[in-house]
């Protein structure tokens, strides 16, 4: 029998992706989509390339409603809205799968520092887990719910995650510089996006303020054992999808790239959507996938990696679905090859 899902925010950009990977899978089925909108407009209203493949309407619903129609939500909703729906479908005994920031961070003194907010949910910080397979699989597979990582910092921790556990790079001074396609920003929209003050512009953002950084900042303190504070810098560039992190480090020991390579591909020899290569990585070369791309070099007494997702798919939706596949004891690669 197939897993039936709901969508909450299906109308903006991860709820598009989520649906396009969901009608492609075996042991799922999409039953519910959600929104504010009392208008109740037909999917194929709303994302025109849905057309004829989902014969739904997006709807209003309450936890109780999305609880007769599903077993697993997807939560696709803007930070502090999130965890003001989640808290309730927990209550159905739903599952679910939050895409937005709200149970990431351990700490709600970090999240209301950084996110500016009080967060509605704080008592279960503690308990959701961090959707991140590569680092947390088995936690995953026993969670109701899971927080999917933020897109920047999935590129990042899945690049210097091993080198720090394996000793290879210090934690000090570390640097992720990233680029992000405007998809990143959601549907919803705002005066920066808008296509004549982006297009054929290649800016920086949220220089030292970015919300990624304290959560690229918590799983990297856990690799190295203490405290790890990065600079973050992303940058916007006029393209629709995809990241590109390039990220510096000081050695901690004499390496070679050949080391640092070799690092990563033990870390990731049996993960199947993590590609150490030896060239370097280009979002084309991940685009539509749920793939990572990353390979690393020393330069000059150096560690210099680089990364490439797509931040709609390995960033967000797929990483989603990666996550609902371990939840509910599904092939983990189901729906995303
Ligand atoms: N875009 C990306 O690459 C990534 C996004 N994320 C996170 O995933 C979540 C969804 O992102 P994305 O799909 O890009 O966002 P969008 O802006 O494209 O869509 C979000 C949807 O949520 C609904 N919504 C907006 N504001 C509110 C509100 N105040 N209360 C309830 N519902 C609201 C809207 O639907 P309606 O008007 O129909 O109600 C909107 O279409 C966000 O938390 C985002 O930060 C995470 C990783 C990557
Ligand atoms: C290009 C662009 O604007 N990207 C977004 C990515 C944030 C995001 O989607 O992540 P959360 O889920 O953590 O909110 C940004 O920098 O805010």
């Amino acid at each position: 029998m197939k897993t039936r899902v709901a969508i909450l925010g299906a109308s903006g950009y991860t709820g598009l992706e989520l649906a396009r990977l969901l009608l492609r899978h075996p042991a799922a089925e999409i039953t519910a989509l959600g929104t504010r909108s009392e208008e109740s407009p037909h999917v194929s209203e709303v994302h025109p390339s849905l057309t004829g493949q989902l014969d739904l309407r997006l709807e209003p619903l309450s936890a109780k409603q999305l609880a007769e129609r599903a077993d697993a939500v997807f939560c696709c909703l803007p930070h502090a809205a999130s965890a003001e729906a989640v808290a309730g479908l927990l209550a159905e005994g739903l599952k679910v799968v939050d895409l937005s920031a709200d149970y990431r961070l351990r700490d709600v003194a970090v999240y209301e520092e950084w996110y500016k907010v009080t967060h509605p949910d704080p008592g279960r910080l503690a308990s959701a887990v961090y959707g991140l397979p590569e680092l947390y699989r088995d936690q995953i597979k026993q969670a109701d719910l899971v927080a999917n990582p933020g897109c920047y910092p999935t590129s990042a921790i899945l690049a210097l995650y091993p080198l720090l556990k394996a000793g290879a790079i210090s934690g000090e001074g570390i640097i992720v510089d990233s680029k992000s396609g405007v998809s990143g920003a959601g549907r919803t929209p705002k005066p920066a996006f808008h296509y004549p003050e982006c297009n054929e512009s290649l800016s920086a953002y949220g220089v030292g303020t970015h919300r990624h950084m304290p959560e690229i900042d918590q799983f990297l303190t856990e690799a190295a054992g203490n405290a790890v504070e990065v600079i973050f810098t992303p940058h916007l560039i006029p393209m629709d999808r995809g990241i590109l992190s390039t990220s510096y480090a000081s050695l901690a020991k004499g390496t070679d790239t050949g080391g640092l390579l070799e690092v990563l591909r033990e870390f990731y020899r049996d993960e199947p959507f993590v590609d150490v290569i030896d060239t370097l990585p280009a979002t084309k070369h991940v685009a539509f996938t749920n793939r990572c791309h990353v390979t690393a070099r020393v330069v000059r007494g150096r560690a210099v990696v680089v990364s490439a997702i797509d931040n709609l798919i390995k960033g967000a939706s797929g990483a989603a679905v990666q996550n609902f596949n371990l939840m509910f004891g599904h092939d983990e690669i189901a729906g995303l090859i």
